[in-house]
């Protein structure tokens, strides 16, 4: 499971998630679907992990007919058609998983997804031996949202001005987990409000993506290079990265967008 070595600056949720997933796969009769959600801010790595899980699970990879991508303001963009979604994702995720099982979900931009759908999936999520006869236990449930972003950027801001070391922040100690999950209740706008997917404590982990630094974008410019058979201009690379926004204004600790337009950037460099 490659996650230490291409996933940059997510300690947390590189042990995280290889954990749960690795736990998932190899207990025989789980009690529930594994059910993981992302947060953090544009371009740290959330739909990385998810490209990342799929090529260690299935063949095909992110492209395999066992994953299914649901990207909420593509797939659900109106709000009158609420219904229709409805019973067309129920309909699609019952479909699929009574074919196989092993099937992975990936829902992108929970920010965005009308509450009515976030409660239409949390009855998958549950503990139920079957649901109409079909059962969840074997599927893969990941929630992807820029959701709990300003609490994780803070908590990490802090933790750096403090002289600590990133590697040093923690899942639990700093409270992070609480912070992400009191942030997600809290805001009005984003899909997981007034949602039973908090209240029913379905997640099995609330995963944080911290905000990546100068050098972590060097690292991703390296690694696309790489990708497209390059060698390695560690100078390019810098430039890249010198060249991107920063935040807080004051000490341009953490890059605005991640990793995000590195790649295009890459070809306009070369
Ligand atoms: N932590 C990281 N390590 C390595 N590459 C990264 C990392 N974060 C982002 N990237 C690269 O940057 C690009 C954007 O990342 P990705 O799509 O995973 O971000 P995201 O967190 O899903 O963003 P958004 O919230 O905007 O959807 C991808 O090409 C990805 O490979």
């Amino acid at each position: 499971f490659d996650l230490r070595n291409s996933l940059y600056g997510q300690h947390l949720a590189s042990e995280v998630i290889l954990k749960a997933v690795t736990g998932f796969m190899e207990d025989n009769n789980p009690s529930k679907p594994l059910v993981l959600s992302l947060h953090g801010s544009s371009g740290t790595g959330k739909n990385l992990v998810a490209k990342i899980i799929a090529k260690n699970l299935f063949e095909g990879g992110d492209l395999s007919t066992q994953v299914h991508l649901f990207i909420a303001t593509h797939h659900f963009p109106h709000s009158a058609k609420v219904d229709t979604y409805k019973a067309q994702l129920q309909q699609w995720i019952r479909g699929n998983v009574s074919v196989c099982p092993r099937s992975m979900f990936i829902f992108d931009e929970m920010d965005k997804m009308n509450p009515v759908l976030t409660d239409t999936i949390k009855c998958f999520l549950d503990h139920y031996t079957q649901v109409d006869g079909v059962s969840y236990r074997q599927a893969i449930f990941l929630f992807l949202s820029n959701d709990g972003g300003r609490v994780i950027n803070r908590m990490a801001l802090d933790f750096l001005k403090a002289g600590k070391e990133r590697e040093d922040i923690k899942l639990n100690s700093q409270g992070l987990e609480t912070a992400i999950n009191n942030d997600l209740f809290n805001n009005k706008n984003g899909g997981f409000w007034r949602s039973s997917l908090i209240d029913s404590n379905v997640v099995d982990f609330f995963v944080p993506f911290l905000p990546l630094e100068h050098k972590h974008v060097v690292m991703c410019a390296l690694a696309e290079m790489h990708t497209l058979k390059l060698a390695p201009d560690t100078a390019i690379a810098g430039k890249i990265a010198n060249d991107i926004p920063y935040f807080p204004q004051e000490t341009k600790m953490f890059s605005v967008k991640g990793c995000k337009s590195v790649k295009q950037r890459l070809k306009y460099y070369l």
